[in-house]
This record gives structure tokens, sequence and C-alpha cells, in this order.
């Protein structure tokens, strides 16, 4: 840790952190995305757009290929075919420059559990290229923001998973970034800390950061996103708001319907209505 404390407690600010605003919000467009590791198809094909300053959720179980797609959108994993574009800037063709537009919340929760908060936070500014005092303002912005503030001298270890958790969001933010991508952040976390994630997010929205969540829980997906994609096998079976997936819900009851007079058809009678 090279500053001192005290040094970066005279940079404490209590107004709103300093976010994107609406001149650097980005679309984000996922075109055609596949990747295969040998002959298992893990994405196969799967094209959607974000729009600026959106929470767009990518629901699906474990092993739909959620952050198989995450992993390839910021850049870490190279698909076997397709590119995203954020801000109209190809990740494969640009990676440099587009992923300083990028933050990304892991499954993982990876941070230097023997430092403290501000310490974890200094050490991504420094990786990001943010001059000592750009790293202190936006350590303390960030810590306002998840509520760590009175904890920032603790060493991480001593926190709870949501709390480490937040700190892993925090982090993701150090640079500013137009678009986050957060994987599966409520994982392992108790109902405060899950409230607080949610609460951030929705300002993280407010403030125009395009936002890509990715969850296995309905609920959350219901709550925060704007526009879900629903996941399985690599594939995106359906696309829309949260509206459009209840009517198509309530479709798919109504073709059920027939369905299941058609089985009590052959029950009946060992032949298919269309028979
Ligand atoms: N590096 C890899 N090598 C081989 N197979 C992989 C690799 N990474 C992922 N897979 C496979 O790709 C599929 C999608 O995995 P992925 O982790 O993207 O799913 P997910 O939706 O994020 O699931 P979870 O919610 O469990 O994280 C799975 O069948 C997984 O086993």
């Amino acid at each position: 840790m090279q500053e001192s404390l005290p040094e970066i407690a005279q940079t404490i600010k209590t107004g709103p952190i300093h976010l994107p605003d609406d001149g650097r919000a980005v679309e984000v467009d996922v075109q055609r995305l596949v990747k295969t590791f040998g002959k298992h198809e893990a994405v196969k094909e799967i094209s959607f757009t974000i729009g600026k300053g959106e929470i767009f959720g990518l629901l699906g179980p474990n092993g739909a290929g959620k952050s198989t797609t995450i992993n390839m959108m910021c850049g870490y994993l190279e698909p076997t075919s397709g590119d995203t574009f954020i801000g109209n800037q190809s990740i494969t063709r640009l990676p440099h420059k587009v992923k300083r537009m990028i933050g990304v919340v892991p499954q993982e929760i990876a941070l230097y559990t023997d430092l403290n908060s501000l310490e974890n936070l200094n050490f991504f500014g420094e990786i990001y290229g943010l001059s000592s005092q750009e790293r202190k303002e936006r350590s303390l912005d960030l810590l306002h923001f998840v509520e760590l503030y009175d904890r920032r001298k603790e060493p991480v270890k001593n926190f709870s998973g949501g709390m480490q958790r937040r700190l892993n969001m925090a982090i993701a933010l150090i640079h500013q970034p137009a678009f986050l991508m957060m994987d599966e952040p409520t994982v392992g976390v108790d109902p405060q800390s899950r409230e607080h994630i949610f609460s951030s997010i929705e300002r993280l929205r407010d403030q125009g950061t395009t936002i890509l969540y990715t969850t296995h829980y309905m609920e959350e997906a219901e709550r925060l996103c704007n526009h879900i994609a629903i996941m399985d096998e690599g594939k995106i079976i359906a696309l829309g708001t949260l509206e459009q997936l209840l009517t198509l819900r309530d479709q798919n009851r109504e073709v059920q319907r027939p369905h299941g007079l058609q089985e009590l058809f052959i029950q009946l009678t060992g032949k298919t209505l269309r028979d």
C-alpha cells in the first residue's frame, strides 16, 4: 500500500460516484458467438443486443453456457466464431481498447484477502493505469458506493462472503467501465448484501452503465432486467422483455392444452387425433 490512510481520508467524497454519463453509455452487440471445447459446443451461435444503459439478464441453469459467453464477450476467451461489439468496436479486433470499456465481476471472488479493501482497490486501479490521485478518489467513492467504507482498514479475510462480493464489484468499477458484466454475483450472499448488490446495480443503471447480469434465479432477472435471454444447452431459447416472456409462457399453456387432450385421446383410443 503506497498511500497512508490519513492522506487518503482527506479525499473522501460524499456525493454520487462518478460513473459514465449518458455521452459514454454504450450499446453492446453480440453477433453469432460460438464456442466449442473439443467436440462439445458450449455456446451455439447466440446473438443479442443490449441497449445503452440497460440491464440485460442472461438466465439459465448450470452449464447453460453463461460464463463461457461472458468470457468471450470480455476478451478472456477467443470465440470459435462470432464477435462482440461494444460501442461499435470489436472485442476480437481491438481487445486492448475495448477492454478498457468493460468491467467484469467474476463468478469466483478474486481478492487479496490479506490486504484491506483500500489496498485491493489501489492494486487493481494500478493495473488499469490510474494515477495515484485517481486511485485514491475512485477507491473512496466506491467504498461508499458498496457501503464498505467503515470497514476499509480491515483485512478482507475478515469479511463475510457478501461483503467480499460487494468489494469484488467495486473492483470491477475502478476504471469507470461503460459496460459491466456480472457473473452470478449473488451466489452465497446473505440477504442484506444481496439487497446492497441489487440497489448498487440499479444506481449504476441510472447513471448510464450498460449491464449484463447472469443468474439462475428467475426472481433476480424479473426484478432487475429490462430484457432477458433464457439460455439452455448453449442456445438462447427465449428472449424478450419480462412481459413478452410471460405472454409467451401463457401462450405455451394454450398450446399445451390441446396437446394434453391429444394425450388423453391416445390413452382412450390408442390412436392420435391426426389418424
Ligand atoms: N474450459 C472448458 N473446457 C471444456 N468444457 C468447458 C470449459 N468451460 C466450460 N465448459 C463446458 O461448457 C458448458 C458451459 O459451461 P459454462 O460454465 O459456460 O456454463 P454456465 O451457464 O456459466 O454454468 P454455471 O452456472 O454452472 O456457471 C458446460 O458443459 C461446461 O462443462
